[in-house]
């Protein structure tokens, strides 16, 4: 009902409101689009749920999320994707690696410092309410 409405849409808010944070931060930048197949071509044989966060604010405005729980699982995917799609020692592995450990730990932090327990309990009980 109406007061279900009003939760949801103060969730798209926040969840909005992190992912815009996200992508302006410049170390996230290989993070704001999906992998470009053309650069790099074999990367949809490796990666099964490909992630990035411009696609997670499309899910936000298709109202796919109704806890925080369920958008930091696919946040999640952006890094794991990319420590587990760049694994090897080389620099250019090294430095996607430690932009994904960066880009794990700031998600964490964020949800953290900012979000309200009440506020993602509420949440959790309009999803088991469905
Ligand atoms: C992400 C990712 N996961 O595996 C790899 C490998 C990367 C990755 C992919 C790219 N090239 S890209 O064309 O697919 C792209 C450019 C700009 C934004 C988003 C994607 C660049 C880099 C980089 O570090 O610069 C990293």
């Amino acid at each position: 009902e109406e007061q279900e409405e009003d939760v949801l849409r103060e969730l798209r808010l926040f969840l909005r409101n992190v992912t815009e944070r996200l992508s302006l931060d410049r170390r996230f930048k290989a993070f704001t689009k999906p992998v470009d197949i053309e650069e790099v071509p074999d990367y949809m044989l490796v990666i099964r749920k490909p992630m990035d966060l411009s696609t997670l604010l499309t899910n936000i405005d298709e109202q796919k999320y109704v806890t925080v729980g369920e958008f930091v699982s696919d946040a999640d995917l952006i890094w794991q994707n990319a420590l587990e799609y760049n694994p090897d020692s080389d620099p250019m592995d090294r430095h996607i690696r430690h932009r994904a450990c960066a880009l794990k730990d700031t998600v964490r932090a964020i949800i953290r410092d900012e979000l309200d327990e009440d506020f993602e309990r509420v949440c959790e009980e309009v999803k088991e309410s469905r």
